[in-house]
C-alpha cells in the first residue's frame, strides 16, 4: 500500500504542536524505521496512520493509495508496543482465532493453513502450542515468541500496511535482529512496513529501506537508508568511524553541546532536511499509486458471536483456577455461615437471626461476584480494545459473549451455597418451591454482583483501580438493604437510594419466603401466648417463646406464627408487596431482575464508552460529542 502523508500538523489545547508539517511518501514494500529522541513525535504520527485517539485538531491529511483511513482500515496491521493477547491460550489457538474473525470467507481448512504459514513465516513452530503465559506470573512463551506472535495476529489478514510500535523494545539483539528479519519476508511480498525504533543496532537498522528521523515533531530526514552516511560526512557532521549509524543519527538530532556552533549545526540540520525535500516533492514519487487493494472482509455479527462464544469456553476451561477459587469460596462462606447459624430453634430469638443469616448469604454471593469481576476483567479489557480498534468485531457481541457464559457461571456458584447452608441452617424447607426461590435470588443476585463488577472495570485500566472502587459500592449494599434500620427510617436522600439497592429487594424476597409458611391448624394463640416456656420445644406453633423473651413481652409471646414473624421484622410495609407472600417473592425477584438489566445494558454502555474513548478520544459518539477537536478518524 501507498502511504502519503501530506504536511500533518496536530494542534493540541494550548497551542502546542505534536506534529509540524511532516510529509513523506511510503512505497509498497517499503520497510521504513520511525526515529527521533523521546518525545519527538513518533507514536502520534503511528497513531495518525491507524486513526487511534489524538485529541487535537489535525491539519493536512494522510491518504492510504488514495483513499481515506475508513476505506482500508481494516488492510491495516497495527503491532502494539505491549503483547496484547489471550495468555490462556497458546500462539496457535490466538492466530486461529484471530483468523476466524478476519477471514470468514475461508474455510476452516483455508483459515488453518494460513495460521500455519503465520507460523512458519515467524519461526513460531517450536512453541506453537504452549501457553502463552504472563510474565512473572505464568510460565508460557518466551518474550521474544511473544512479540512475534503478536506481530503474527496482525499478520493473518495479510494486511497491506503493517505498523509497528517499537517491535524490538525489551528483545535482546539477537532477537531483534530475528524479528525484523521476519518483518523484512513481510515486507518484501509488498506489504508496506513502519515501525518506530528506539536505538536498534546496525544490523536491525540495516534491514530497513528507509528512515524517517523527527526531532519536536518536525521531519529532520525522510529518505533512504543507503548513502546515508556519507551524505552526513558531506554535510560536515561528525561521524566517526565504526560508530553505528542509528547512534549517529540521533546525535544529529540532540541539542548541539556548548563547544558546538548552534547556528552551524542549524544550517547542517537544514541540509539534512534538503536532502529529503528534494525526494518528497519529487512529482513521480508523488503521484497515488499502488496496486489496488481490496478491502478485508470481517466476519458478520453471528459468526463474531460465535467465535466470541468459543474463545470464552477455552478462556474459561483454560482459567480453571478462578473458576475453582470461585467455588471453594462459596463453599467455604456457605460452611461458616452455616456452622455458626447451625440448626436454629424456632422461637422468637430465631426470626431475627434467620433475617442476618439470609443477608449474609446475599452479601458475600454480591461480594465475592463483584470482586471476582473486577479482579479478572482489566486483563481482558487491554485485549478487547486491540480487538475492537482494529475493527475485528463489534463491542456489543464481545458484550454479549462474555455475559452469556458469565450468567451460566454466575448462576452455578449458589447452587453450592444452597446445598450447603440451606439443610445447615435449617431455613424453611416446608416445600421445594421455598428452596428453588432462594436459590433464585441468589443467582440473580450473584449476577447483579458480577454486572456491577462488570461496568467497574470496563471503566479502568487496572485491576488495582476497579478493587479501590469496589468497597464504595458494596458499603451502600451492607447499610442500606434494611438490615440495621428499617428502609422506611432511612432519612433522604438514603431512602430514595436503597430503591436502587440489590440487598434491599433480595433480604425482602427471601426473608418472605423464610417466613412463608402454611398456618399451622393446632396452633391455638390464646393457649401459646399464655404457655410454658418450658414446652417451648413442643409447642405446635411455627415460633414459641423462651422464658426470656416472654419476660421481656410483659408474659405474653407477641410472635407464633410466620405472619407474625414478617409483622416482628416489618416486614408487611414493604415495597414492592402483594396480596401473598408468593406475589411479594415474585414482586422483589422483579424488581431485581430490573436491576440485574441495568447493570448488564450499563456494563454495555461503558464497554462501548473505553472503546469510543481508546478510538476516537471520545466518551460519546460523534452526533453528541460539542467538542470542536477533530479526531484522527474523522480528518484522516
Ligand atoms: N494529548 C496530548 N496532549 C498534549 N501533549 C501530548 C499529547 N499526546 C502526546 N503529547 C506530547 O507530545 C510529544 C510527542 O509524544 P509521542 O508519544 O508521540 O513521542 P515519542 O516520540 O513516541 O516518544 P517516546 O520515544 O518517548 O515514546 C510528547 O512530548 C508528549 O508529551
Amino acid at each position: 500500500m501507498n502511504v502519503s502523508v501530506d504536511s500533518l500538523t496536530i494542534t493540541v489545547a494550548g497551542g502546542r504542536r505534536l506534529l509540524s508539517d511532516v510529509s513523506c511518501l511510503v512505497q509498497p514494500g517499503d520497510m521504513v524505521a520511525l526515529m527521533g529522541p523521546s518525545g519527538a513525535g513518533k507514536t502520534t504520527l503511528l497513531n495518525s496512520l491507524v486513526g487511534r485517539s489524538i485529541m487535537g485538531s489535525i491539519d493536512g491529511g494522510i491518504s492510504y493509495n488514495g483513499k481515506s483511513l475508513q476505506k482500508v482500515r481494516s488492510n491495516i496491521g497495527y503491532v502494539t508496543q505491549d503483547d496484547i493477547m489471550y495468555e490462556t491460550l497458546t500462539p496457535r489457538e490466538n492466530l486461529t482465532f484471530a483468523a476466524s474473525f478476519i477471514l470468514p470467507k475461508l474455510s476452516k481448512d483455508q483459515q488453518k493453513e494460513v495460521v500455519e504459514e503465520v507460523i512458519m513465516k515467524l519461526n513460531l513452530a517450536k512453541c506453537a502450542d504452549t501457553i502463552v503465559g504472563s510474565p512473572g506470573l505464568v510460565r508460557g512463551i518466551s518474550g521474544g515468541e511473544r512479540k512475534r506472535t503478536n506481530v503474527g495476529l496482525s499478520l493473518i489478514g495479510k494486511p497491506a500496511l503493517l505498523l509497528l510500535d517499537e517491535p524490538t523494545s525489551g528483545l535482546d539483539s539477537k532477537m531483534s535482529d530475528s524479528l525484523m528479519k521476519d518483518v523484512k519476508t513481510v515486507a518484501e511480498t509488498g506489504c508496506t512496513c513502519i515501525a518506530t525504533i528506539h536505538q536498534p543496532s546496525e544490523i536491525v537498522f540495516g534491514r530497513f529501506d528507509k528512515v524517517l528521523l523527527l526531532a519536536s515533531g518536525k521531519t529532520a530526514y525522510y529518505g533512504p537508508i543507503k548513502g546515508l552516511r556519507d551524505s552526513l560526512g558531506n554535510l560536515g557532521f561528525p561521524c566517526p568511524p565504526g560508530t553505528p549509524l542509528p547512534e549517529l543519527l540521533l546525535d544529529v538530532l540532540e541539542k548541539p553541546g556548548e563547544n558546538v556552533d548552534a547556528t552551524d549545526h542549524e544550517k547542517k540540520l537544514e541540509g539534512l532536511r534538503m536532502l529529503t525535500d528534494s525526494s518528497v516533492k519529487d512529482d513521480t514519487v508523488f503521484s497515488p499509486g499502488g496496486s489496488e487493494v481490496p478491502p478485508a472482509r470481517r466476519a458478520g455479527f453471528c459468526g463474531q458471536l460465535a467465535t466470541l462464544f468459543h474463545r470464552e469456553v477455552v478462556n474459561v476451561k483454560r482459567n480453571k483456577t478462578l473458576t475453582i477459587v470461585r467455588a471453594v469460596q462459596s463453599i467455604a462462606a456457605a460452611l461458616l455461615i452455616g456452622l455458626i447459624f447451625v440448626q436454629l430453634e424456632r422461637n422468637m430469638s430465631s426470626i431475627q437471626v434467620r433475617l442476618f443469616a439470609s443477608f449474609l448469604l446475599v452479601f458475600t454471593q454480591f461480594l465475592f461476584a463483584i470482586l471476582g469481576v473486577a479482579n479478572a476483567f482489566p486483563a481482558e479489557r487491554a485485549v478487547f480494545l486491540r480487538e475492537t480498534q482494529d475493527k475485528l468485531y463489534h463491542p456489543a457481541a464481545f458484550y454479549l459473549a462474555k455475559v452469556a457464559i458469565d450468567t451460566v457461571l454466575q448462576s452455578t456458584f449458589p447452587i453450592l451455597v444452597v446445598a450447603v447452608a440451606y439443610p445447615l441452617i435449617g431455613l424453611n424447607s416446608e416445600s421445594a418451591d421455598r428452596v428453588l426461590w432462594f436459590y433464585f435470588i441468589m443467582a440473580i443476585v450473584s449476577n447483579c454482583g458480577a454486572g456491577v463488577g462488570f461496568m467497574v472495570s470496563a471503566a479502568v485500566p487496572s485491576v488495582t483501580i476497579a478493587l479501590s472502587i469496589v468497597p464504595g459500592l458494596v458499603m451502600p449494599q451492607l447499610l442500606l438493604a434494611g438490615i440495621f434500620i428499617k428502609v422506611d427510617d432511612l432519612v433522604q436522600p438514603f431512602n430514595a437510594l436503597s430503591y436502587v439497592m440489590v440487598a434491599r429487594y433480595a433480604v425482602q424476597a427471601t426473608v418472605t419466603n423464610e417466613f412463608a409458611c402454611t398456618a399451622k391448624q393446632d396452633c391455638d394463640a390464646s393457649v401459646w401466648r399464655l404457655g410454658d416456656p418450658n414446652q417451648c420445644s413442643s409447642s405446635p406453633c411455627d415460633f414459641c417463646c423462651t422464658a426470656h423473651e416472654k419476660l421481656a413481652s410483659g408474659g405474653i409471646c407477641p410472635t407464633l406464627t410466620c405472619d407474625d414473624a414478617l409483622r416482628f421484622l416489618a416486614m408487611d410495609e414493604i415495597w414492592p408487596r402483594g396480596d401473598s407472600h408468593e406475589e411479594t417473592i415474585f414482586y422483589n425477584v422483579v424488581a431485581l431482575l430490573c436491576l440485574l438489566l441495568f447493570f448488564r445494558l450499563q456494563g454495555l454502555n461503558v464497554l462501548m464508552m473505553s472503546y469510543r474513548k481508546a478510538t476516537t478520544g471520545r466518551c460519546l459518539p460523534c452526533r453528541f460529542s460539542r467538542s470542536k477537536s477533530v479526531s484522527s478518524e474523522v480528518s484522516v
